[in-house]
């Protein structure tokens, strides 16, 4: 038990809060169209996954065209040996198999440089929160580990913040995972719960009423609740929405639940978001929420929104497209595919893919054989923390080109979190079977990452 705390959680957890995870057994247990000129770069990124995914093969053939490989590139990689062939016009068939598998339909190719690019430097001017700060408006009265296992995902690749905004009756529990994390209570489940209640009466009570003056009571007492509860609605969008300027950041959806009274706060923030141009990332109930008829207007502007990343699982993925197919005559949902969207959309599953406008990425590495729940949020927050590096490496750019490169590489970025992931998981799948749970892929995530760094030297 001693072992599954984490550093310094003893010195801040009281013993009742010991106790509770304790009795609640909560505590963690431990790219068609390619440039060929461009294909130089690639070998990198192959190899890298390669590497990565801890194949058997030592030697891989790679094809290279003009300019040839960088040499720095021969360098760093030893174990793979570089077999030169020139290009031709239209030479895609001739690519090896990897090549065409992990970079299906890309329109942009990516350098060694531009991969480096996606992690902030480690260096000793770094100040707190120079290394991304998040927030994930989830977790709720049922679901207290999904917005625990984002959030620990992302301090584990790295980020310096992270901020969980959650239901009153779920801040207590995730505090108690971990004292690195910043918990804050935005609503209450059982004021809201309360306000459905009132309010069911007193709709009964005006079924039922014939005198007029009775009526106009009960009127009025519906509107004083509806007062309080847009009083409470208010109090959580600005509570969320204060944090914005210093959000690199937003992940909407992990544990949030699917209180009906919650969604119009849950769209308003999105909504603000999208204002201040703040990145979001949006997965399970944000998603269901997304999908109903009453919040097409903001899935509408989230579809025209470019600085947004959605991860769909199967399920899903399948209510949002029917949703967008039934908005087909809404007049800015035209076209055949449901997912031409600005924004990034990952589509979760065996190969997770990756997908923007006409760019697809798939993520083809092979993760455990165990689908337990959790490792879809520990993919929420390891994507959030990759966005937030792009994000607040595209602040501290220079010039329009810099802002135009994050943005390219932003897709990027969100692939190689999708491998990350997935490699974590196998890792996991490997030491610990079919006892593997999302806290065992949430321990490997900051060594694969340290791994990834280590292979491009960054
Ligand atoms: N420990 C926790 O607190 C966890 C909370 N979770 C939360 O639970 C809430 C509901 O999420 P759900 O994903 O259950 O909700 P959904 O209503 O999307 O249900 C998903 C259903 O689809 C099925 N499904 C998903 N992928 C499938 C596939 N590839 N093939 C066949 N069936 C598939 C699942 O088995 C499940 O029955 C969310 O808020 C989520 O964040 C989950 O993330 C799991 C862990
Ligand atoms: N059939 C599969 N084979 C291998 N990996 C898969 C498969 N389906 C999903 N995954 C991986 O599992 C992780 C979670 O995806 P999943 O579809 O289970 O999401 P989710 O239902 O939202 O998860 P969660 O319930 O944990 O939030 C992702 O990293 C995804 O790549």
């Amino acid at each position: 038990m001693k072992a599954r705390l984490r550093q310094g959680a003893g010195d801040v957890m009281t013993l009742g809060a010991f106790m509770y995870n304790f009795t609640q057994n909560l505590l963690p247990s431990s790219i068609s169209r390619p440039s060929l000129a461009r294909w130089s770069s690639r070998p990198v990124l192959s190899s890298w996954l390669l590497l990565l995914s801890n194949t058997s093969r030592t030697t891989v053939s790679v094809a290279s065209f003009d300019p040839p490989c960088p040499s720095r590139f021969r360098k760093k990689t030893p174990s793979i040996v570089m077999a030169s062939s020139h290009s031709t016009t239209n030479n895609e068939q001739r690519l090896p198999q990897e090549f065409s598998d992990i970079f299906h339909r890309v329109d942009n190719s990516f350098s060694s440089d531009q991969a480096r690019s996606l992690f902030p430097q480690l260096t000793s001017a770094a100040h707190k929160g120079s290394h991304g700060r998040i927030a994930i408006f989830g977790g709720s009265e049922k679901y207290t580990g999904a917005p625990y296992y984002a959030a620990s995902a992302a301090l584990n690749c790295g980020v310096d913040l992270v901020t969980v905004f959650c239901a009153k009756e779920a801040s207590i529990p995730i505090k108690c995972y971990s004292p690195e994390l910043m918990v804050q209570s935005v609503y209450s489940v059982e004021e809201l719960d309360d306000l459905v209640r009132e309010d069911a009466v007193l709709k009964a009570r005006m079924e039922t009423e014939r005198d007029g003056e009775q009526m106009n009571m009960i009127d009025e007492e519906r509107r004083l609740l509806r007062d309080r509860q847009h009083h409470i609605l208010q109090k959580t969008i600005l509570t969320i929405t204060a944090t914005f300027p210093s959000l690199h950041t937003l992940c909407v959806g992990p544990g949030l639940g699917r209180h009906g009274l919650l969604f119009p706060a849950v769209a308003a923030v999105l909504e603000k978001a999208m204002e201040s141009n703040l990145a979001l990332v949006l997965d399970a109930d944000a998603l269901y929420m997304l999908s109903l008829e009453e919040y097409r207007d903001t899935l509408k502007q989230l579809i025209s929104y470019e600085n947004v990343v959605m991860t769909p699982n199967l399920m899903e993925s399948k209510r949002l497209k029917q949703s967008l197919r039934n908005f087909r005559n809404y007049e800015d949902f035209k076209g055949d595919d449901p997912w031409s969207n600005a924004g990034i959309v990952v589509q979760k599953g065996s190969t997770d893919v990756v997908s923007q406008k006409s760019i697809t990425l798939r993520c083809k590495e092979k993760g455990g054989l165990k689908r337990s729940g959790g490792i879809g949020d520990v993919l929420a927050g390891t994507i959030s923390a990759f966005v937030a590096w792009n994000t607040l490496l595209q602040n501290g750019g220079g010039g329009n080109d810099d802002v135009t490169r994050q943005l390219e590489n932003r897709i990027f970025a969100v692939w190689m979190a999708c491998c990350a992931v997935k490699k974590a998981t196998r890792n996991a799948f490997d030491r610990k079977r079919r006892a593997m749970s999302a806290q065992h892929v949430l321990e490997e995530i900051g060594e694969v990452i340290r791994e990834i760094e280590h292979n491009l030297e960054v």
